[in-house]
């Protein structure tokens, strides 16, 4: 039996860090991206790291950044604060008791309990989950910027850098004829060695879909990730049946009885696994082990999440056997600032899974205090929550 270690503090952090240049969704455009940084203080002076980020406010899903902070300070943490930190599992059953929901929230202190756990132990984080089986992930990039000749020579200097060889195309806002144009014109100028993919987050309803996912396919394009209401599987399940290319679910999968469902009713080729989309680390897990043993593609899925939420979406990815389309673990890349001591290493169209103990690095503190939501000499201001950006 360990000796226990007393949880005594939780923090948890509003960042906001502009981006590097305005990213266009079909719910919203990001300026600047919110991300919740958790500090979890333990008695032994470990500090834990956890992250919880959203899309656009609430425009992407439930939760917002502000909500998550609130979530924390007022009934998670309280109701862990004083539990072992040695027993992840059994501090997140203390908050699953006081609040029913707010997957985000939680996914970020289990992130946060189980980064310490790994610095004590002096264990990785993927090791942790069951080990990891790579040290290098395929990192794809999504073109948003909203102009499609920008888009290109985006991509073109991605392809040159070695940087990313995979694209995912942001559509769904405009009219359909306008969409396909603009992944043609993409396809045509980078050609057959990159792989296109598109995400219409929702927008479309089924009819659209299914004349735009044969369009899409006629296009070049290799997939087509969420393209109508996360609530309408039955739909996912008709448009898979009838498409010759590749359908992913995102937004509709909430954790482990979701990929449960799209398993069993074979509504999705793919599912992207999010860790706070699942609602913590176990939780994305259990999807990648359900997809696995139903002979379902795995996709390493992001909320734009800064490099906390990357790094340890990076642990968990690496202990998947198979991850057939890769990860789009980019979100650092889309901020302005550098928020780790030592950065996140991309190289060879992916990126390294850090080595270290945890998660593996270090907040970069005289960062995190100029770009804190209550920080002295904040610089920017929360993105604007206008529908639709
Ligand atoms: O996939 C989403 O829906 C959200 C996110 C992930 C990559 C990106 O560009 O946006
Ligand atoms: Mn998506």
């Amino acid at each position: 039996m360990t000796d226990s270690v007393r949880i005594e503090r939780i923090e948890a952090i509003l960042v906001d860090v502009p981006t590097i240049r305005p990213h266009v969704l079909s719910v919203a455009t990001l300026k600047a991206q919110t991300m919740v940084i958790v500090r979890l203080y333990c008695a032994d002076g470990i500090i834990g790291l956890g992250e919880a980020t959203t899309i656009g406010g609430l425009a992407y899903g439930e939760e917002s950044p502000e909500g998550i902070k609130l979530a924390i300070d007022t009934y998670l943490a309280p109701q862990i604060i004083g539990m072992d930190a040695n027993r992840p599992a059994k501090a997140m059953a203390a908050a699953q008791a006081v609040a029913v929901g707010n997957r985000f929230a939680k996914s970020a202190l289990e992130m946060a309990l189980f980064d310490a756990l790994g610095i004590r132990r002096g264990l990785p984080l993927s090791e942790l989950l069951g080990g990891r089986l790579r040290d290098h992930l395929p990192v794809l990039w999504t073109l948003a910027s909203g102009d499609t000749k920008t888009d290109i020579a985006e991509a073109e200097a991605m392809v040159a850098a070695r940087r990313h060889k995979t694209f995912k195309l942001k559509i769904g806002k405009r009219p359909l004829k306008d969409d396909v144009d603009h992944v043609a014109a993409i396809k045509r100028a980078l050609g057959d060695d990159v792989s296109i993919r598109v995400d219409v987050n929702q927008a479309w309803d089924e009819p659209t879909a299914k004349r735009g996912i044969a369009m899409l396919a006629d296009a070049g394009c290799d997939l087509v990730e969420q393209p109508i209401a996360l609530n309408n599987r039955a739909g996912m399940a008709r448009l898979r049946a009838s498409a010759t290319i590749a359908i992913m679910a995102d937004e509709a999968l909430h954790g482990p009885t979701d990929a449960y469902a799209f398993a069993s009713e074979g509504a999705a080729d793919v599912l992207a696994v999010k860790i706070s989309q699942a609602g913590g680390l176990r939780a994305a897990r259990a999807m990648g082990e359900i997809a696995d043993a139903a002979g379902v593609a795995l996709y390493g899925g992001t909320m734009l999440e800064g490099p906390v939420g990357t790094a340890a979406a990076a642990h968990l990815f690496s202990t998947f056997p198979s991850l057939a389309f890769g990860t789009e673990q980019f979100g650092p890349l889309l901020l302005t600032e550098e928020l780790l001591a030592e950065p996140l290493s991309y190289c060879d169209f992916g990126m390294a899974v850090p080595e270290g103990p945890g998660l593996g690095i270090a907040l970069d503190d005289a960062t995190l205090t100029r770009f804190r939501r209550d920080g002295p000499n904040r610089t920017v201001r929360p993105a604007p929550r206008a529908a639709g950006g």
